[in-house]
């Protein structure tokens, strides 16, 4: 078996990282080097960059739209043709669509493909390609033979509602499909409850209200007994809104499709306000998650500018990832310090918590500090009972870093210090998490679940749509779900939100600190931030 695939190993000041750097064929038996022994690899949870999986004849051909250039790569995704291969096409009826009538070119080439590096060096590869999201001049589908269902998995975020609406729309209006369930409850819903029939009607104003209509859960993703239920409702489309869990149960679900041979297509459509899914520039209802951040942020603000010695501790989402945090301090200008799980802190001696609080108290009489619920956890855990707690999907649960650090103030400064300090500790968690999407999250959802409607039309499976430097592209889910997305401390956003707050960085403390913590901390601190697969 052949395989395509490149990476490039880092270690980070507080982290290790994993990046691609070139593209190299090898065989299956050629053994990797010592440095990328496989159990070093295990232990960071990661999954080499498989590239371009040569297992089939038909996968093969489509991966290699240029093979001259061989560091021009297409990342392809799975099509129904690849384990069908007599699978009848028909043309697509959006040649008829009104709404398509003047366009230019209806169709997306099925050679247009998104670049996943833009900014690049002379004579360096040009890396990862995605196809390019949108109809296709042929689908694999007859519309009248479609049946639709939907499932929302996982945590609330802004903008589901607004996907289910335009799956249900665009099936309907563009393709003329009328036969589209919902599926209640998450993935346990496939085997334990009944359907819930969706028409452009019952779904005419669900994007004004948060939540899902459909209802989520975690767990419950047993992927036999939903493939079972897909197959018994004689359901061929199946659309899979969730965050990183989800997306690694659809590709269990597509990997089951595709083992029994079904004419099923499985698309993804990744959900998770802490925008921690890979490769996708963002995503959706995260603008507005930020945006609900700004209230907390404010009602903190004039708390503490209206006493003296004001500190305003405000705890936003973020389990591994402080994206949250990070933009909505950069948006806010109010917030003297972001916390990120990224980033350790230290809170006692020179460069460290207490010290630049206590400087920006006297500088100004107050301060604001803005907190992701994923940040300081291993020192949290130090101080507070801590047991493992795991949610229904396996995730860690976390302590409460918000109240750690307001008790931390409290003794500081009162009883060492002998300072009053008024602290005000606000936790609008959920808050930013069950409102409607904004307008811009809304027109990002249409654009998310027109292009999954295309996709699953033109019998592609076993994607993931989102967009790749501001062009909607289809990607394999297994890409989406091999690393997660995380703020790097050595990339420049993070040193402009240290340049706007002027906050210390942490950095030189956590360096010396991780040179005297033995392997065992140093891997359970870096499992905090690489989730496992
Ligand atoms: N590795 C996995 N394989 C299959 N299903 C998974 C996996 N991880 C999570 N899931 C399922 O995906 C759903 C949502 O996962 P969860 O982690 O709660 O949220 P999110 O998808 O938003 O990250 C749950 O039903 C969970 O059981
Ligand atoms: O209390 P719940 O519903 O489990 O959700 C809490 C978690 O959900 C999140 O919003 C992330 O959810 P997802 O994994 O679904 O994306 C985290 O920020 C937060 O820790
Ligand atoms: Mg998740």
């Amino acid at each position: 078996m052949d395989l395509s695939i490149s990476y490039s190993l880092s270690k980070s000041p507080s982290s290790l990282s994993l990046s691609r750097i070139t593209h190299t064929s090898f065989s299956s038996r050629t053994s990797l080097t010592p440095f990328f022994s496989s159990k070093f690899i295990n232990k960071l949870s990661y999954r080499p960059l498989v590239l371009v999986k040569k297992h089939q004849a038909r996968a093969q051909s489509r991966n290699e739209i240029d093979s001259q250039d061989d560091a021009f790569i297409v990342d392809n995704v799975p099509h129904l043709t690849d384990f069908l291969p007599d699978l009848q096409s028909y043309p697509n009826p959006l040649k008829k669509s009104p709404a398509y009538a003047i366009v230019k070119k209806t169709f997306v080439s099925p050679e247009d493909v998104v670049a996943q590096k833009i900014v690049l060096q002379k004579g360096s590869s040009r890396g990862v390609h995605f196809p390019r999201a949108g109809p296709r001049e042929k689908v694999y589908f007859k519309s009248e033979e479609v049946r639709a269902c939907i499932v929302t998995c996982g945590g609330l975020c802004p903008g589901i509602n607004t996907v289910i609406r335009e799956i249900v729309c665009g099936l309907n209006f563009m393709y003329g499909v009328d036969d589209i369930l919902g599926i209640e409850g998450g993935y346990k819903g496939f085997y334990s409850k009944n359907t819930k029939k969706l028409t452009p009607k019952s779904v005419d104003d669900i994007h004004k209200r948060g939540g899902t209509l459909l209802q989520t859960s975690r767990g419950g993703s047993d992927t036999i007994k939903i493939v079972d239920n897909i197959q018994d409702r004689g359901i061929n489309q199946v659309y899979i809104i969730g965050g990183d869990g989800t997306q690694r149960g659809a590709n269990a679900i597509y990997k089951e499709v595709e083992k029994r041979g079904l004419q099923v297509a499985v698309a993804g459509i990744p959900k998770t306000i802490d925008n921690d899914i890979a490769v996708i520039d963002k995503s959706f209802g995260f603008d507005t998650a930020v945006e609900e951040a700004q209230r907390a942020i404010n009602a903190a603000h004039v708390e503490v500018e209206s006493v003296e010695n004001g500190v305003g501790i405000v705890k936003l989402m973020g389990r591994y990832s402080g994206f949250i945090a990070l933009y909505a301090t950069l948006a806010s200008r109010d917030v003297d310090c972001c916390l990120i799980p990224e980033s350790p802190f230290y809170l006692e001696g020179q460069g460290g918590l207490f010290e630049f609080v206590e400087q920006r108290l006297k500088e100004n009489s107050h301060v604001v500090i803005v907190v992701a619920e994923g940040a300081g956890q291993e020192f949290v855990a130090q101080t507070m009972q801590s047991i493992d707690e795991k949610d229904a999907s396996g995730n860690r649960l976390l302590l409460d870093v918000g109240q750690w650090l307001t008790q931390k103030f409290k003794d500081h400064f009162t009883k060492v210090r002998k300072m009053t300090i008024n602290l005000k500790y606000i936790d609008p968690t959920y808050m930013i998490r069950a409102v409607p999407s904004n307008a811009s999250d809304n027109i990002y959802c249409t654009l998310l679940a027109q292009s999954a409607v295309h996709g699953a039309m033109a019998g592609y499976t076993g994607f993931t749509v989102g967009p790749v430097n501001s062009r909607h592209a289809y990607i394999p889910i297994s890409r989406v779900t091999e690393t997660q997305n995380v703020v790097k401390l050595t990339d420049r956003s993070w040193a402009r939100l240290l340049a706007s707050t002027n906050q210390p960085s942490f950095v030189q403390h956590n360096d010396v600190e991780r040179e005297k913590l033995d392997q065992d901390t140093i891997d359970a601190i870096d499992s905090m931030r690489i989730t496992s697969i």
